[in-house]
């Protein structure tokens, strides 16, 4: 008989389809050869997303992975009314629902379980309907999980605005914490119609059968504990938590290094800033401004990614495009900078750059993977978030893990940072004082706890090893037709 398959359903972007296809993949090999992997692939919402995804198919399929196989799922209308970028990545899940349906009804071997994207719950029913266990693979860290399950209770907890509340919110396993590190969709309750999205997405989330969450117990373990006791859902016992990263997709580095590479090799040790603001990574020009002063001043070296503006701005469509660095960047900047700074204006082989002894600490606007990857070589961080979990994020590596120098910025000015602000925080950082030594002392503790999380025995290996044996005793024979 063939054997049960598990079925990935992963949205695009950077940060969500690899690090999901790289769990598939340690599923596959952690079932020690008993499971394949199913992916349905979404047609991506622009080409470039569409090229990179295929791209990734490829490499996957030329891997010779047999166990691994690839399905397109029919195209379907992009939603042109919606609240935000949240609800229109559901509506397009709602529209994809009977296809995912039709896909895993049509497999010719039993079903192991249906594992989606953060934003995927409509699948959610169509596994129920099926009687599939499903999963939510969480691609971002255990902090925003338990926001979006205890959403339903600060909801009612808070009747006004989190915005305009004094004082912080009390949210179990956490520090007390300033609602300015709330989502926007969250913090602005009137103002953004995306706010039910939250709460129906937390309460929808109960119905999955676990969470597998791209972290690891040492990073945010009273929040996994909290989560697991129903301190987020009213006393509810929450669907298991396998928090089972960090899941890094590493590559051997290529023959020829890149050249933001070659460059970091003519650096001393622990030298170099690295700035870079994710795979959507722009910043408007006040901001560069900002980044320029304070790195001009600053005396330190640096690398900075440094992006385009998009063609496109409408949510789900905005892709960087190169930069023209003589356009965005103050006049003489690169001059005065010539030799102990570059500027590269298109993307750079992130986690090449950070696994690079050169590299001493990371501006990142706190997407999860980069955080992930920063913690795994690490390196300490400034963060300055600037959307969606990104100030959650920088929440948690400052006030819990103490792995990052605090940036002072102003999210009513569009998370502006002061140069004067950036100037002090780098020198912290890389320079003298008690703060970034903390720092980078914690993230060198942090690293190893990273490392030893996912060895064999490790606890994200061992939360690993009970979800590829709950996953296989799951299997079922999806009727063909239903009655
Ligand atoms: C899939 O394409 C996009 C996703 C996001 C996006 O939006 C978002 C909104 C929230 O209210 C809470 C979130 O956690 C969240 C996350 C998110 O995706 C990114 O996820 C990464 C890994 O999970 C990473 O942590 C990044 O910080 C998140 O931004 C946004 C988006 O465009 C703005 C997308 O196209
Ligand atoms: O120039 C870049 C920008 C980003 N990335 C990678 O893109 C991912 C970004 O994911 P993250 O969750 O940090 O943020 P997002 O881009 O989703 O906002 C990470 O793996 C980065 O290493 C990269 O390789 N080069």
């Amino acid at each position: 008989m063939a054997k049960p398959t598990v079925v990935l359903l992963p949205v695009w972007g950077a940060g969500h389809f690899m690090p999901m296809i790289e769990a598939g993949k340690r599923l596959l090999r952690g079932s020690g050869g008993a499971l394949s992997v199913t992916v349905l692939l979404m047609p991506a919402p622009t080409p470039e997303a569409a090229v990179d995804i295929a791209a990734q198919v490829k490499r996957e399929e030329a891997s010779g992975a047999d166990d691994i196989r690839f399905r397109h799922l029919p195209a379907v209308d992009m939603p042109t009314v919606h609240t935000g970028i949240e609800e229109w990545v559901s509506l397009i899940l709602r529209c994809h629902g009977p296809h995912v349906r039709a896909a895993i009804a049509g497999l010719d071997c039993p079903v192991a379980a249906l594992v989606t994207d953060i934003f995927c719950t409509p699948a959610l029913d169509v596994a129920a309907e099926l009687g599939v266990p499903s999963y939510v693979y969480f691609t971002s860290g255990a902090v925003m999980l338990e926001l979006l399950l205890y959403s339903p209770v600060l909801d009612e907890e808070v009747p006004g605005e989190f915005s305009e509340m004094d004082g912080a919110l009390n949210i179990p396993g956490l520090p007390p914490v300033p609602p300015s590190v709330l989502p926007a969709t969250m913090l602005h309750k009137k103002k953004m119609s995306t706010y039910r999205w939250f709460l129906e997405t937390g309460r929808c989330y109960m119905k999955a059968t676990g969470f597998i969450v791209n972290t690891a117990a040492e990073l945010e373990q009273s929040v996994i504990d909290a989560i697991a006791d129903g301190r987020c859902t009213r006393g509810v016992p929450a669907p298991t938590v396998y928090a089972i990263g960090p899941v890094i997709a590493l590559t051997p580095p290529p023959e020829q290094p890149h050249e933001c590479v070659r460059w970091l090799d003519a650096q001393p040790p622990a030298s170099v800033l690295l700035v870079c603001f994710g795979s959507k990574g722009l910043l408007p020009p006040p901001k560069v401004r900002e980044i320029a002063a304070a790195l001009e001043r600053s005396e330190h070296r640096f690398l900075w990614v440094l992006r385009g503006p998009p063609k496109d701005s409408r949510p789900g469509q905005r892709v960087p495009t190169d930069a023209m660095l003589d356009e965005l960047l103050p006049e003489g900047f690169l001059d005065k900078t010539k030799g102990r700074g570059l500027v590269w204006p298109t993307r750079a082989p992130q986690k090449d750059i950070l696994a690079h002894a050169a590299v001493g600490g990371f501006v990142t606007h706190c997407g999860w993977n980069s955080i992930l990857e920063s913690l795994w070589f690490g390196v300490p961080m400034l963060p300055w978030p600037l959307d969606n979990d990104q100030h959650a994020n920088a929440f948690l590596l400052v006030s819990v893990l103490g792995v990052a120098v605090p940036l002072r910025l102003d999210r009513e000015r569009d998370n502006f940072v002061e140069a004067a602000e950036l100037e002090r925080a780098v020198s912290s950082l890389l320079g003298g004082g008690e703060v970034g030594r903390k720092a980078r002392e914690k993230a060198v503790a942090v690293k190893a706890a990273c490392r030893k999380a996912v060895e064999k025995g490790g606890p994200s290996d061992a939360a690993f090893q009970r979800l590829t044996e709950e996953i296989r005793r799951g299997a079922i024979n999806v009727p063909k037709k239903r009655d």
